[in-house]
């Protein structure tokens, strides 16, 4: 599917965005492992969530849609899933092909995982490897790639050094670590997002959450207790919008409820460096997750460099980082994000040959990339998604400060995290 989009001077109006894709997929999962019903609001219906609502569904979960985003799940308790009858696909997941991993590792039965072309591309030694030293049984293409065929057994507990700070690794661990009696620690190199560490506390799992590190201690008996959630908008999805109006020449945006937690809004902390106005209004908790408004107005960047700790907390959002960058003053500076290189595409790569079709000044560098700001951008080219819904999203909107506008090949797989993207851009876009 090809996505026209022209220019546009002004973005104006008031939305919210989606639910946040890692609430929503543990939440899923947490609650097909809760004693009782868990009721979700504000689920994200985009694909990869969907298969992960599937998986859970053919392991025996019953979940029942209410209306638009609320659901009603079934938790059968950790003990209480049942064997599928076929494979479980996880489309264009990365989160839910680790996530479920981790548990199935558990599990007393066989299971097997796939995904689309470029799930099956990407690194899943990084869960075997610790997984294994539980005990784990998980049969690999060469080089740990999916299908991953899992022989459910009894995990036992670790210690591990993550080798990467990542939430999707992490959770795999916890998962898996909920069914041994005995104490897990998982060290972080960098804190990455700690969504399945407060949706497990607010279970009432035991979990100590230290500067580095993850335990979970040592029980006989570990139970989770169903909950209410109200999903926040996902900020990765936000930072497009508010990348949209800070690039825009006239109007205003503000973005109802969108999750703020320290350890995701890394986004708006480089914005703010770059020059970016954004104002944060009615800042509250929901389940245990920082919310807030955002107001977000037309404003002039600079170039900055974005390194070290700071990338887990907006790995997602360098795509569109990078678009800011193409319109500040001087020269932007990545590092340290070689992790990009194992998402959906390679982000670095496809972000480098995308911007230079249009004329960009870009390096590309192993961890990272350099881009250097213009005043003028003239578009009318055709560019690429790479089945990649990030890199689709961020040249639709960098398409939006070009004056003949971008058309966008490959735009059908922004449904895997934003369905509603080009009718909602269009509503403020003015
Ligand atoms: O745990 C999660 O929900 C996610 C963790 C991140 O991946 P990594 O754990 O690979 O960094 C992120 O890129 C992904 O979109 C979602
Ligand atoms: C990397 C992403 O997701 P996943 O790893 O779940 O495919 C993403 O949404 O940018």
């Amino acid at each position: 599917m090809v996505l026209k989009i022209n220019r546009a001077r002004k973005i104006e109006g008031e939305i919210e965005v989606p639910g946040d894709k890692s609430i929503s997929h543990r939440s899923l999962i947490l609650g097909a492992l809760a004693e009782g019903e868990s009721q979700i609001k504000g689920l994200l219906e985009g694909e990869d969530c969907l298969c992960t609502l599937k998986i859970m569904q053919q392991l025996g979960v019953e979940i029942k849609k209410e209306k638009a985003g609320r659901y009603l799940v079934k938790g059968r308790g950790l003990n209480g899933l049942q064997e599928a009858a076929d494979v479980l696909d996880c489309g264009n997941s990365g989160t839910s092909m680790r996530l479920l991993t981790g548990l199935l590792a558990a599990q007393d039965f066989y299971s097997v995982l796939t995904g689309d072309k470029s799930l099956r591309k990407r690194p899943m030694a990084r869960i075997i490897n610790p997984l294994s030293s539980m005990g784990a049984q998980i049969y690999s293409r060469k080089k740990g790639l999916a299908p991953l065929t899992i022989l459910g057994t009894q995990l036992t507990s670790i210690e591990y050094e993550l080798p990467v700070a990542s939430a999707q690794l992490k959770s795999s661990i916890l998962l898996g670590a909920l069914y041994s009696p005995k104490e897990t620690v998982i060290i972080e190199p960098a804190i990455s997002r700690d969504h399945t560490e407060k949706m497990l506390q607010g279970a009432g799992i035991d979990l100590q959450i230290e500067a580095d590190r993850v335990i979970l201690p040592a029980s006989c008996q570990r139970h989770l207790n169903p909950f209410q959630i109200q999903i926040p908008g996902d900020i990765s999805s936000a930072a497009f919008f508010i990348a949209a109006a800070l690039l825009a020449e006239k109007g205003e945006l503000l973005i109802k409820n969108v999750g703020i937690n320290q350890t995701r809004s890394g986004f708006l902390e480089v914005a703010a460096a770059m020059g970016g106005q954004i104002e944060i209004l009615n800042q509250t908790k929901a389940a245990g997750e920082a919310t807030a408004d955002l107001l977000i107005k037309p404003s002039q960047l600079k170039g900055i460099e974005i390194a070290g700790d700071l990338i887990p907390r907006l790995i997602d959002e360098i795509p569109i980082i990078a678009v800011l960058a193409v319109f500040a003053e001087g020269k932007t500076i990545i590092k340290d994000a070689a992790e990009l290189r194992v998402k959906e595409t390679d982000r670095i790569s496809a972000v480098a040959a995308e911007f230079k079709k249009l004329g960009i000044k870009i390096t590309e560098n192993p961890d990272g990339m350099e881009i250097q700001g213009v005043d003028h951008l003239t578009g009318g080219v055709k560019v690429e998604s790479y089945h990649d819904h990030r890199i689709a999203m961020s040249l639709a909107i960098l398409a939006l400060r070009t004056c003949d506008g971008l058309t966008i090949a490959g735009s059908e797989i922004i449904k895997t995290s934003f369905p509603d993207f080009k009718k909602l851009l269009e509503k403020v876009m003015k």
